[in-house]
């Protein structure tokens, strides 16, 4: 078994933050000010205004009294956090441990897969290594919230995982929604690529809206070293297509392109030699 190797594009530094803390003071205000935007200056206003001998009401306090009633249904901001790579790199197993941690510090957490991947158990996202966590099997995220129960998505659900994301064709909209107005942590994995190397389904458009990025790869089937695609080894064209190792193997970039090479001129040949065989039959 090849263990994963983990390679972060983009990760949250703590280290550059830190150099620059503001004081103490400042930094609390900071603080206050963005967990809680507008409500919180807005009651101290309302309790404590600043001319509180006057009967009349300042525009200042009209335009915060405004922009608090409009920011009232708003929860804290979420997270969004991305995990892609190539098959068998281990994104799955990434999820599974990072919901896990999530449950472990008192979050309510739900995970989510595509209904079109079949493979293994309907009910439960199944790493390659047969770990398994039951979760939603829907077939697209805006049915989610309906099928989880309103009141329960709202009132009852911190962390929301969702695994093959590139099968999701709402994808940004689902997660954009989710951390900016819901106060949600997304956490998605998913192929970044296609075994053409194309981007696959929505993932990389999530990224600009994402707190971090990391990309895992695989070991290469022919040679160990590190992997970062996905060949397809059989002869199909389309996109999607659900498989395990019987269908793609984790490749390195030398035998990505060296594979898809001789793969190209075996189905040339193969489509070649079918069509000969159908004008015979004619
Ligand atoms: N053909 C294979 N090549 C590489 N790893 C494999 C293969 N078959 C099974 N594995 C196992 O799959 C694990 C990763 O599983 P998983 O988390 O489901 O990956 P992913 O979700 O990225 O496909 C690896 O740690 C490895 O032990
Ligand atoms: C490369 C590639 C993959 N797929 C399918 C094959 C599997 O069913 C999933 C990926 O699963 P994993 O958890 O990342 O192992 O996607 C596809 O449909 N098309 C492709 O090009
Ligand atoms: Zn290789």
């Amino acid at each position: 078994m090849f263990a994963a190797s983990m390679r972060t594009l983009i990760s949250p530094s703590l280290a550059p933050f830190s150099l620059h803390l503001p004081k103490p003071a400042l930094f609390s205000s900071l603080l206050r000010v963005s967990r809680y935007p507008l409500t919180d200056s807005a009651f101290a206003l309302s309790r404590f205004p600043v001319d509180s001998h006057r009967s009349t009401v300042s525009s200042r306090e009209l335009k915060t009294d405004a922009a608090s009633k409009s920011f009232s249904s708003f929860s804290a901001p979420g997270e969004i956090h991305v995990v892609v790579g190539p098959m068998f790199s281990g994104k799955t197993t990434t999820l599974l441990r990072r919901m896990l941690a999530e449950r472990e510090m008192g979050k309510k957490i739900a995970i989510i897969k595509s209904d079109k991947d079949t493979r293994y158990c309907v009910e439960s996202i199944v790493s390659h290594d047969g770990e398994k966590f039951p979760c939603w099997a829907i077939p697209d995220l805006a049915s989610f919230r309906e099928r989880f129960g309103l009141d329960a998505y709202e009132n009852q659900l911190d962390v929301i995982g969702i695994d093959e994301a590139q099968f999701f064709g709402d994808l940004y909209e689902f997660c954009r929604e989710a951390a900016d107005k819901e106060g949600k942590t997304v956490i998605v994995a998913g192929l970044d690529g296609d075994y053409l190397r194309r981007r696959f389904g929505s993932v990389l458009d999530i990224i600009p809206i994402a707190d971090t990025v990391t990309k895992l790869t695989s070991r290469c089937e022919v040679c160990g070293k590190r992997a970062s695609f996905t060949l397809r080894k059989t002869e199909e064209r389309e996109t999607e297509l659900i498989g395990g190792a019987e269908v793609y193997m984790p490749v390195c970039r030398s035998h990505y392109v060296s594979g898809q090479g001789v793969l190209e001129t075996a189905r040339a040949v193969l489509g070649s030699s079918q069509q000969n065989a159908a004008q015979r039959t004619m």
